[in-house]
């Protein structure tokens, strides 16, 4: 097929370029542009970046309007044609551009931006002579002031016909007039081509250029002098290999000059080399082979080599109590995946912190593994890409973009802790790489195993529904831990009890005396602070002055380490005050993130306790979370004292206790999943002791003992409360039992907002019910759809900005996506007020 015309989306992030526009393929292009390839257009006076998501032999528009295609950015397209489609999928269904959707698919270092460059001139064709010499034309007709002369020779002199303008313009300051002089009289010329943000690293290397015959004259011909040119030559060959050239340097103790010298005279060549960095090069992995599997293991990895041997697709939801070896099945399916030649993709809630996960993965299948963690440099990650895009590497593992890598046969994909809201995507595209996952899977005829000790309940009642629809889950259950040992047992303590006891202190009695034991025993203890809820705030004791942001209705959260308070939403910061702003009282106090103050307290308590405290604040720098828990493990410390971090996947032989200071913040929040998440929570927390030979014990401290989802918690009882659970759900109409998607509308005047905010609910609701969508949830049909809202937002104004929303929830098989896009769109269109924004969240798992 002859493809003159290729489409493609721009990188401009605006909603009238948010549609495919036609280029013309250059012919010395025609054999290199694919879809997915990465070019480099003209669009208006500039040149962007952009991707080919189709190709056509012709256009409807004319020929003579269209520009060509500037510059292809890569030989290999970045994207595979699988992707290009996901995209245009995920357009849809989270009603967002086509353009984030393609750029959350590939790596920062590949989101190029178009740079300026000087060249000289090139005379066009038609006037070139072929006899003339390239200085014949410079240096004839346009007479040239000394100094532009020095400016000519510059970039003659510098071998490359291209420089960067800002290059140009740093070495010759104040010469900026001159420059642009020599641009107006077309001696230079300027362009713009896209630059990426990282470069392949190269690194020289060096062969013997002379054959074994030969080998004996040559050397024989180097003078007394060149003594060290005749080691090197000797040297490299008798290894017979390319090496590189630091390697030849450090072994011989040579110059650079030395080696260049071989080069010159033909006898060795050097060259630049593709090399990968690699973040764990330094890291030895111990390797592990696969466990005899227990009778549960066996079945359920029965059933699903059943999927893929047949290269058919196929979803479970492995639902296996904390230690049941869930992660040795996902390691035994990948392996049976790589045997019949294909590639998997493992996912897991926030990469840097589970180590552990890794470091498991890598010890099992070595360098076969590429890691995409947010911890590495761009560099880095470009090459662990890199690597999946090669096919150098059959196996990727990450956090949720991971679900985007490049492979070309993809067998399996594998989601941990499927349940975990970070699978969401917060910023544009909104995705769920859970549903994403299973999209991919689908299009590869792969399989999908998403795996919880606590499924999420949308999961679990897809596998539960009768009426089984065709892409539903198959539910695989594991009750067992797989090293034998029990469940730890839990006890729950009431802390108003404490109270009324007179324990003023954050430790009851028995979480006390649990610690207290550990400590004479030698054995380790895990403290779990639930973070949300706790006040990091500052708060004048005197008059209740709390200090907020004076761009966003929320208050300022205290920094410890800068001592300053800062906003979460807008970035404001002000140095803590010492003195109440309002009053001038001297009782304001500070709260330090929880953990603080349960660490001060426990060496209070037990003198000399050993505590690792791991949290924000203890973990910013690269690689802090793997010292702190290898210091946990090589028994460096008593208590391990933490946030979420410490409830995911650890495993520690001599953990005995865990106990949870505060079970109940989480209860407390505004959100219909908050029990949901109550319960997921304290299940993993507690799944963390007691996993070897000596048996767990776990202490729960609350306000509320008597919360369904704290008592089947401590009764290890996943079905009793998801049984509860979905009740609740569905008297309200929440999730599984519908879909949300949650419009924000912001603005920076509150009335103007308000009207808009009224009007756009008004246009979703006429619209719907002139489709025969909008109806009480109530209703016994299928299909419906119901608008609530609008309302202020739990946080009515960020950034200076108002904030109201509006909640569609529906279910059956209506496009609501779709009916809302459409309707924000008109409304954008008809408005022609930029600073009016619509933000659509389709399937929101944070209801701020
Ligand atoms: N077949 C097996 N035989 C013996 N030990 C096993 C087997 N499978 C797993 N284990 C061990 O049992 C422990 C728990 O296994 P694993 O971490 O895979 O469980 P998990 O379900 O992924 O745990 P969690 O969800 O709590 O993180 C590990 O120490 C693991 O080495
Ligand atoms: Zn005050
Ligand atoms: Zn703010």
């Amino acid at each position: 097929m002859n493809f003159k015309i290729a489409r493609v989306i721009v990188d401009v992030p605006s909603r009238q370029t948010d549609r495919p526009f036609d280029y013309i393929i250059p012919d010395e292009m025609r054999d290199w542009i694919e879809i997915g390839s990465r070019v480099g257009v003209p669009f208006g006076h500039r040149t962007v970046q952009g991707f080919v998501i189709d190709l056509r032999p012709d256009s409807e528009l004319n020929f003579a309007r269209m520009k060509p295609i500037q510059e292809l950015l890569d030989l290999i397209p970045p994207l595979p044609m699988d992707l290009v489609k996901l995209a245009e999928w995920m357009s849809h269904r989270y009603a967002c551009s086509m353009i984030s959707a393609l750029q959350a698919m590939i790596p920062t270092a590949l989101k190029g931006k178009a740079e300026r460059y000087i060249q000289l001139n090139e005379p066009s064709e038609s006037t070139t002579d072929p006899e003339q010499t390239e200085e014949a034309v410079y240096a004839a007709p346009p007479l040239l002031t000394g100094e532009e002369e020095r400016i000519v020779d510059y970039i003659k002199a510098n071998g490359s016909m291209l420089m960067t303008t800002a290059h140009l313009s740093a070495h010759f300051p104040g010469q900026g007039e001159t420059i642009k002089g020599l641009l107006r009289t077309g001696v230079l010329t300027e362009t713009q081509m896209i630059k990426d943000k990282v470069r392949k690293k190269t690194v020289k290397t060096v062969t013997a250029a002379v054959s074994g015959e030969q080998a004996e004259a040559v050397l024989a011909s180097f003078s007394a002098q060149a003594r060290r040119q005749k080691e090197v030559l000797q040297f490299l060959l008798e290894v017979g290999v390319t090496l590189s050239l630091q390697e030849v340097l450090s072994t011989l103790h040579v110059t650079a000059g030395t080696v260049k010298k071989l080069v010159e005279k033909g006898f060795v060549v050097m060259e630049d080399a593709e090399v990968f960095r690699d973040p764990y090069q330094d890291r030895r992995f111990k390797r592990t082979d696969p466990l005899p599997r227990t009778p549960e293991q066996e079945w359920v990895y029965g059933k699903i080599s059943e999927v893929l041997d047949n290269r058919a697709y196929g979803a479970f939801l492995l639902h296996g109590v904390t230690g049941s070896g869930k992660t040795e099945v996902y390691m035994q399916t990948i392996e049976r995946c790589i045997s019949l030649g294909r590639q998997a993709i493992v996912l897991v809630p926030e990469i840097s912190l589970t180590p552990q996960m890794v470091e498991r993965f890598k010890g099992r299948f070595g360098n076969k593994v590429a890691v995409m963690h947010s911890r590495l440099s761009t560099g880095e990650r470009y090459d662990e890409w890199r690597k999946i895009r090669e096919g150098r590497v059959q196996v990727a593992i990450g956090a949720r973009s991971a679900v985007f890598a490049p492979f070309s046969d993809l067998g399996l994909i594998v989601m941990d802790e499927e349940h975990e809201t970070s699978y969401k995507q917060e910023e544009t595209p909104k995705y769920h790489a859970r549903d994403v996952a299973i999209r991919r899977a689908k299009q590869h005829h792969a399989a999908v195993i998403l795996g919880s000790a606590t499924p999420s309940l949308e999961s679990y009642h897809a596998a539960r529904s009768l009426n089984n629809e065709q892409y539903a889950p198959m539910l695989l259950e594991m009750n067992a831990r797989a090293s034998g040992s029990k469940l730890p047992g839990i006890q729950i303590v009431d802390m108003r009890e404490e109270l009324r006891e007179g324990n003023r202190s954050m430790f009851s009695r028995d979480l006390h005396a649990g610690i207290a034991a550990r400590l004479e025993r030698g054995e380790q203890s895990v403290l779990f602070l639930n973070r949300r809820g706790f006040s990091t705030f500052v708060m004048c004791r005197t008059c209740g002055y709390v200090a907020g942001c004076p761009d966003c209705d929320i208050s300022l959260t205290y920094h410890q380490k800068s001592n300053n308070l800062r906003c979460h939403y807008c970035g404001y910061a002000v140095p803590a005050p010492s003195v109440c702003p309002e009053c001038g009282s001297e009782h304001i106090r500070y709260f330090g993130t929880g953990t603080q103050r349960v660490e001060s307290e426990l060496s209070k308590l037990f003198p000399g306790i050993r505590v690792i405290r791991m949290d924000v604040d203890t973990t910013t720098e690269k690689g802090s979370h793997e010292k702190l828990l290898k210091a946990f493990r090589d028994k460096k410390a008593d208590v391990l004292l933490g946030t979420q971090m410490v409830a995911k996947g650890l495993d520690f032989p001599d953990v005995t206790l865990v106990g949870v200071i505060a079970a109940d913040t989480s209860l407390n929040f505004p959100d219909f999943r908050s029990a949901e998440k109550t319960f997921q929570l304290l299940t993993q927390v507690a799944g963390r002791a007691g996993r070897h030979q000596l048996p767990g014990e776990v202490v729960i401290q609350t306000y509320i003992p008597d919360h369904y989802s704290i008592i089947h918690a401590s009764q290890h009882d996943y079905n009793s409360f998801v049984r509860e659970e979905l009740q609740h759900r569905k008297a309200l109409h929440y999730p599984p039992y519908s879909r949300l998607i949650l419009v924000t509308l912001s603005h920076e005047k509150l009335p103007l907002l308000l009207r808009m905010a009224e009007n756009f609910t008004a246009n979703l609701r006429g619209k719907a019910q002139q489709l025969g969508w909008f109806g009480n949830m109530d209703r016994f049909t299928r299909d419906v759809l119901d608008i609530l809202g609008p309302v202020a937002s739990p946080i009515p104004r960020i950034k200076n900005r108002y904030r109201f929303q509006c909640m569609v929830k529906y279910r059956g098989s209506l496009d609501a996506s779709e009916l809302v896009r459409s309707v924000a769109e008109t409304m954008l269109n008809d408005m022609r007020d930029s600073s009016f924004q619509i933000s659509i969240d389709v399937d929101p798992q944070m209801l701020m």
